[in-house]
C-alpha cells in the first residue's frame, strides 16, 4: 500500500473546493490525504469544513507580520511541520512571494475561475461578462512568480448564457472546479505531470480532452 500524498490546502473563504477535495479523498477517489488547512482569515468557512472533517487547521493573519516574506515564511514552516508534499490554493487571496515558491518548487497548484490566460486576477466572472465572452470556465495551474501565469494542468469550459449574472456564472463554473481540481491532484499523486517550460505534459498521454478543454460529457 503506497503512502498517500500529503496535501496542505490554503483558503481564505467558504471552502467549497476544499470540501470537494475532502470528499474525494475520503471516498478514496484521490490518493491524497489533506493533513492541514491553513488560512489568513480566522473566520474562513474553509476552517469549519476542515474541523468537521477532523483535519488540522492553522490561522496565520497576514496583518500580524511585518512583510509578505515573513508571513510566507511562517506559512511554509506550518506546512513543513505537517509534512505537506503538495500545496493547494483554493480561494487563497494572498500573492505568494519567492520565499514560498522556493520552499515548494513545482509543488503548488491554484484553481482559477476562468480559462487562463483570459481574465486573471480578481473579479473574474465580472471581467468575462463585461467582455462579452461566450465561454468561460476554470483552470488548474502550477503557481509561479507571476499572477495566474503558471503552467496549466487542466481546464474546463462552460457556456456564458444571455441572462447570466456574476453569481450564476460563478455557480456554473464552480461545478467544474470541483471536478477538475481533484483530477489534477490525482494526476500529481500518480506522478503523471511533467512540466516542460510553459507546458505540462500528462504521461502516459491522457485522453486528448483530459489535458485540453475538458468536455464533462466526454471526460467521465
Ligand atoms: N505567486 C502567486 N501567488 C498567487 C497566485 C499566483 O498565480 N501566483 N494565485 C493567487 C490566486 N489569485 C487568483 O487566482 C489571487 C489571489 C490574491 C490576489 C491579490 O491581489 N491579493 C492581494 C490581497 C487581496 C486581499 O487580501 O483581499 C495581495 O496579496 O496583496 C490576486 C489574485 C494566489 N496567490
Ligand atoms: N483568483 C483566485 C480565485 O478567484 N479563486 C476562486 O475563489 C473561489 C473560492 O471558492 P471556494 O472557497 O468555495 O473554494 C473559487 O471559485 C476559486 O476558483
Amino acid at each position: 500500500m503506497l503512502a498517500k500524498l500529503r496535501v496542505g490546502v490554503l483558503a481564505s473563504g467558504r471552502g467549497s473546493n476544499l470540501q470537494s477535495l475532502i470528499d474525494q479523498s475520503l471516498a478514496g477517489k484521490i490518493d491524497a490525504q489533506i493533513v492541514l488547512v491553513a488560512s489568513n482569515k480566522a473566520d474562513a468557512g474553509a476552517l469549519d469544513k476542515a474541523r468537521e472533517a477532523g483535519i488540522a487547521t492553522r490561522v496565520l493573519d497576514h496583518r500580524n507580520f511585518g512583510s509578505r516574506e515573513e508571513f510566507d515564511g511562517a506559512m511554509v514552516a506550518a506546512l513543513r511541520e505537517a509534512g505537506v508534499e503538495l500545496v493547494l490554493l483554493a480561494g487563497f487571496m494572498r500573492l505568494l512571494s519567492p520565499v514560498f515558491l522556493d520552499a515548494f518548487p513545482q509543488r503548488i497548484m491554484n484553481i482559477h475561475p476562468a480559462l487562463l490566460p483570459a481574465f486573471p486576477g480578481l473579479n473574474v466572472q465580472r471581467q468575462a461578462l463585461e467582455y462579452g465572452a461566450r465561454f468561460s470556465g476554470c483552470t488548474v495551474h502550477f503557481v509561479d512568480g507571476g499572477l495566474d501565469t503558471g503552467p496549466i494542468i487542466i481546464q474546463a469550459a462552460v457556456p456564458i448564457l444571455e441572462n447570466d449574472t456574476e453569481e450564476s456564472l460563478a455557480a456554473r463554473i464552480l461545478v467544474e472546479e470541483h471536478r477538475i481540481y481533484p483530477r489534477a491532484v490525482q494526476l500529481f499523486a500518480e506522478k503523471r505531470l511533467r512540466i516542460e517550460g510553459r507546458r505540462v505534459r500528462i504521461e502516459p498521454e491522457a485522453d486528448p480532452v483530459e489535458s485540453a478543454l475538458v468536455n464533462p460529457a466526454l471526460a467521465e
